[in-house]
């Protein structure tokens, strides 16, 4: 190391000494500020108790508001205390010093993940990531560099560029990096086991994704990016940055986020808190279902129709899917329900207790109501009718309206349209001859999932229905997996802004999947943004996976490991054997995470029990579990969607498991969760999706002892 690199580094600790001190001072000041809160609130109770008697109204209100006001002191300190903590952990992370046109020398920005001040000289010495100035660390190599203050655009030059790791107060190591965010440290974290959690990634966002992250303009942001390229990263980045721009008017309460499932949701939990933010509500499409369809009929589930095609592909099931899975067919649906009322309804008089309305006033009063979903439309005029009738019997004298009348009154105005609710409505969208044969009710009370979202579309375009009014801004992940209905069904129920990502080569459903155009012919306004560099992966594995489903956009980061290993076993008991081999060797290696994907849960499950019965500690993770474990894992490729491991091992990749395009799409979903090491196994042929790995097959002689001795005659999956 050079004297001024040593002189500079040294520099550099002392810095970061003080700024520690800094923190520990705030931290105990912090403290302290709570302990006395906490202290006065609790010796304003005991005034409370023991003087409540002989207090009046005005003293006890003018206690309540000192003790709000010391809870609200308390919470926010507690708050603040949070963050100071997590920067004792890790102060900042990188550095930019930046020649302002209008200054005089160059000054120096430390970049954390929250704003830290002195507290004396109220001088800033962290920046928060996302406040304007951070830009420059993300945005510019040296030289030339601008950032939007409040005041304006601030012209100038950047003069030098740091990067550091930080853990636990010390500094582990810094990069001068002139460029962009320095590869080395990107590679060195990208190097890195995976966390049980996803986790933050503010020290080394790339340029791309930060445009995508701090975009203020879009209404609608649809984001296509390759498997592993840090989509649901920045989209929860993005949240975070959006908390903190708009801080005055939106708070977490305002965000949603709608994950395919709630393992996923489990997983990302943690990103936002990292990040000083509240965790945000949640929510997926089969709860959505659940709310409009519980009292209306059965249904099958997504997950149950994605085991329906992979365990039993019926092709007649597949082509309602296709058909309903257009935006064509939204169109349709949607003409035919706004025509409904003009072509169906018929105006007939109203008559009770003696008194009549007359067909003409009951088509003057639907009329009047011409621009609300028919439903609503019928009620109120059966509102105004039974308001009429009951005023002239009573206006007549004599007689009493009851609540029997008003029923009457509200029967007969139902009856004018042929359809008691939207489900019969529905049902008879399907009477027409060119749609005959596109709605298959499994049975007397329950419908094929291909109609769940069709029905509440239905429901929601006939009928007021309660929406998500405080949702401001709406987050939808996996979007390739959603149809086109569905999207109309989120347009209705979140009139918000959204944030839209995902992977057109990750469907789980080909039948029914939604290209980005697709989407962007719902979302006619979006801005559509692309991500093509992929860093979960070392280059080894997304390369093996680009052959299994090739998307010729992607990029893969520069990070090496071990060739992908496919094992051709002798039979179901060595294949066993082998994956047991995997997991022994896993346990001593210094990876955290293992995924055991399969291609269905059931196989997930069969396997889960077979490697449990060899002492094998493992969870299974399936499409009732809610939270996501790390250690060892067993899953279908279907739930493992959005997450990560260190090591994955693909059980039975043989021809007859991995043989159609669904088939393609799972192996292809199962082998992109792996960051470091890929193994796959199989007994019989190969699947014809790996024929191009063919030299890279084992064929092992025998099996390991030791792993022989637990395999047992089981199908590994
Ligand atoms: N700029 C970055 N710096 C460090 N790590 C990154 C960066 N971008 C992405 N990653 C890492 O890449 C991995 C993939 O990120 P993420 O899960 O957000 O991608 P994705 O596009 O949603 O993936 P998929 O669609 O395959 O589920 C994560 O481990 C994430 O931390």
């Amino acid at each position: 190391m050079t004297d001024a690199r040593t002189r500079e580094e040294e520099r550099e600790r002392r810095h970061l000494a003080e700024t520690m001190r800094l923190l520990n001072a705030e931290l105990e000041r912090l403290t302290d500020s709570i302990d006395r809160s906490a202290e006065f609130i609790q010796a304003q109770k005991e005034h409370l108790w023991e003087h409540w008697r002989d207090m009046d109204s005005s003293e006890k209100a003018r206690f309540r508001v000192d003790v709000d006001l010391s809870v609200a002191q308390g919470e926010h300190s507690v708050k603040r205390r949070e963050r100071v903590e997590r920067l004792l952990d890790s102060p900042y992370f990188g550095r930019v010093d930046f020649h302002a046109a209008s200054e005089a020398g160059a000054q120096a920005h430390y970049i954390g993940v929250h704003n830290f001040s002195d507290p004396e000289t109220q001088e800033i010495l962290i920046h928060d990531w996302r406040a304007p100035v951070s830009t420059l660390f993300y945005d510019f190599e040296s030289g030339e560099a601008s950032f939007e203050a409040p005041v304006g655009t601030i012209h100038g030059e950047i003069t030098s560029k740091r990067q550091y790791k930080i853990r636990v107060g010390q500094l582990e190591y810094m990069f001068e990096s002139s460029l962009n965010i320095g590869d080395d440290v990107l590679r060195r974290e990208l190097g890195e086991s995976a966390d049980d959690r996803m986790k933050n990634i503010v020290a080394t966002i790339q340029r791309e994704q930060n445009a995508v992250i701090r975009n203020e303009t879009a209404r609608v942001l649809i984001l296509q990016g390759v498997a592993g390229s840090g989509k649901t990263s920045i989209a929860l980045h993005r949240v975070a940055f959006l908390l903190y721009r708009f801080k005055d008017t939106l708070s977490s309460d305002n965000i949603m986020i709608l994950s395919p499932n709630r393992v996923f949701g489990d997983y990302i939990a943690d990103v936002l808190p990292e990040l000083g933010e509240e965790r945000v509500a949640e929510i997926d499409f089969d709860r959505i279902a659940g709310k409009f369809l519980e009292k209306v009929t059965g249904y099958e589930t997504f997950s149950e129709q994605v085991v329906k095609l992979l365990e039993n592909g019926d092709g007649a099931a597949a082509e309602r899917m296709r058909y309903k899975a257009t935006p064509e067919f939204v169109t349709e649906l949607d003409e035919w329900i706004a025509s409904r009322a003009d072509e169906e309804f018929v105006p007939d008089g109203i008559e009770r207790k003696g008194r009549r309305l007359s067909a003409d006033w009951v088509a003057d009063a639907f009329e009047e109501a011409r621009g609300l979903p028919v439903f609503t439309r019928l009620d109120r005029v059966a509102s105004r009718a039974v308001n009429q009738l009951k005023q002239q019997v009573l206006d007549r004298g004599g007689s009493k309206w009851s609540s029997s009348d008003a029923s009457s009154v509200r029967r007969q105005v139902r009856a004018m349209f042929p359809y008691k609710d939207a489900l019969a409505m529905y049902r008879a969208f399907y009477d027409d001859p060119a749609r005959r044969g596109m709605f298959e009710p499994l049975g007397r009370k329950r419908i094929e999932y291909a109609d769940v979202f069709p029905l509440i579309y239905t429901m929601i375009r006939t009928d007021r229905q309660e929406g998500y009014g405080h949702i401001r801004h709406l987050v939808v992940d996996e979007m390739q997996d959603y149809t086109p209905v569905q999207y109309a069904v989120l347009r209705e129920l979140f009139s918000c802004d959204m944030t839209i990502l995902g992977d057109s080569n990750q469907s789980v459903n080909p039948f029914s999947s939604s290209s980005l155009s697709t989407i962007h012919s719902v979302f006619p306004e979006a801005d559509c943004l692309e991500l093509c560099k992929s860093y979960r992966s070392t280059i080894e594995i997304t390369e093996f996976a680009q052959h299994i489903s090739r998307n010729d956009r992607l990029v893969p980061i520069e990070r090496h490991g071990p060739q992908p290993r496919i094992v051709a076993c002798a039979d179901q008991r060595d294949q066993l054997a082998r994956i047991l081999n995997v997991v022994e060797r896993h346990g001593d290696s210094g990876h955290r995470s293992l995924g055991i994907i399969c291609k269905t849960v059931s196989r997930a499950e069969a396997l889960h029990a077979s490697l449990s019965e060899a002492g094998v500690e493992l969870t299974l993770l399936d499409y009732e579990s809610t939270e996501f474990t790390g250690g060892i894992v067993v899953t279908s490729a279907h739930v493992s969607k959005g997450l990560e491991f260190d090591v994955v091992v693909v059980p039975e990749v043989d021809d007859a498991n991995y043989a159609d395009e669904m088939d393609r799409c799972m192996l292809y979903i199962a082998c992109t969760r792996a960051m470091h090491e890929l193994h796959l196994t199989h007994d019989g042929s190969l699947s014809p999706f790996l024929e191009f790995a063919r030299e890279l097959e084992e064929h092992p002689d025998a099996v390991t002892a030791r792993a022989g001795e637990h395999a047992r005659e089981v199908r590994v999956g």
